[in-house]
């Protein structure tokens, strides 16, 4: 079986939540193919100890490069932590991202409990 292509985003207030659930389970995802925005994806690499393919930062293209690559089918499922109680300058890639998922099919985990379920699941398909 091949290894799950996941990609991994988190706003910044939401970056301590991501690193933590990327420690939490950090020994399946370090079997997974990784790639990240640019920002995450670095604290990823740094903080968890995961090789993740970074990107371009979320708000300089990197939701669009994920969208991209995803609508090409080269990604199987997207943990996207968004920050609901801040406005985003690039709100409208990040609906592009999102909308991507929904048109591809893709699941997209967008909370921590959401992300805890789609990373369990995975995991037992493994
Ligand atoms: O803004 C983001 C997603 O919309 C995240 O980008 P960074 O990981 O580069 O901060």
């Amino acid at each position: 079986m091949t290894p799950p292509r996941i990609a991994l985003i988190a706003h910044d207030r939401k970056k301590d939540d991501m690193v933590a659930l990327a420690r939490e389970f950090r020994d399946f995802l370090a079997g997974c193919r990784l790639c990240a925005t640019g920002t995450t994806g670095s604290r990823l690499q740094r903080e968890a100890g995961l090789p993740v393919e970074a990107l371009m930062s979320g708000p300089l293209g990197g939701d669009l490069q994920i969208g991209a690559r995803l609508a090409e089918g080269g990604v199987d499922a997207v943990i996207f932590l968004r920050d609901p109680m801040t406005p985003q300058p690039h709100e409208p890639d990040i609906n592009a991202l999102v909308r991507a998922c929904d048109v591809h099919d893709i699941p997209c985990a967008t909370n921590l409990a959401s992300a805890r379920l789609l990373l369990r699941q995975l995991q037992r398909q493994g």
